[in-house]
């Protein structure tokens, strides 16, 4: 069983806290999440494997590495978008697979409508991003799709989950590490985070 990490880094919980606030506009909340997606990624990507390389400074060889295993991001439109592209910043050779869902207003389910995953995997490692874990449909029924098209090793990047939506996750795909900045206390009745910070999509494009 993979771990769930959540974050206690100070940056990140002060972040985290403006990004909440209602009076957060777009703008700033689109750099809110720009800003703790890197913070996470770095949390995320401890555990790379390195290949050692010799590069030459000015003055001498100077002994090196990089980034061995191919990395993919994965966001899930259309709230994941600001999370990928933040992280593609700091990871430039990522690869981004785009895969749409959206979860249906009445039954919470979520609904496939785009994917543009190549026919054969072309990462050695997959990482999610998505703001929000709710119920967990969209980050399962991912997952799934990852799987079903041969991605061995998969993280999902999240910002704020619901404790429904983390255990739905991890009961389905227990090999899936978990990286987030805050699970909090529970989903209401129209399946939204409380408190949580609203509709993620809504609030990054001024929509709703
Ligand atoms: O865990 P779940 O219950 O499946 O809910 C989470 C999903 O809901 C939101 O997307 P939404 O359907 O609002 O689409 P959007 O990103 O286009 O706004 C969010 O970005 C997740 O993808
Ligand atoms: O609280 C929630 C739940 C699902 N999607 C959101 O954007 N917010
Ligand atoms: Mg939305």
């Amino acid at each position: 069983m993979e771990e769930v990490h959540v974050s206690t880094h100070p940056l990140v919980l002060h972040k985290l806290a403006l990004l909440r606030n209602e009076l957060t506009e777009p703008k700033k909340f689109r750099e809110l999440v720009r800003e703790i997606a890197q913070l996470l990624f770095y949390e995320a990507t401890q555990d790379l494997p390195l290949a050692p390389l010799t590069v030459q400074t000015p003055l001498a060889p100077a002994q090196g590495y990089a980034v061995a295993d191919r990395v993919g991001v994965i966001p899930i439109l259309r709230a994941g978008l600001g999370m990928a592209e933040a992280v593609v910043e700091i990871l430039p050779t990522m690869h981004v697979w785009h895969l749409g869902l959206y979860r249906d207003h009445e039954t919470l389910q979520p609904v496939t409508y785009y994917n543009k995953l190549p026919a054969e995997p072309d990462i050695d490692i997959s990482i999610i991003v998505d703001p929000m874990l709710a119920t967990g449909g969209s980050a399962v029924a991912a997952v799934d799709i990852l799987k079903r098209w041969g991605a061995k090793q998969i993280k999902f990047l999240g910002l704020i989950a619901a404790p429904e939506g983390v255990q739905l996750l991890r009961t389905a795909h227990p090999d899936v590490a978990i990286y987030l900045a805050a699970i909090d206390s529970h989903l209401n009745e129209r399946g939204y985070i409380v408190p949580g910070l609203g509709d993620a999509g809504d609030r990054q494009f001024g929509t709703g």
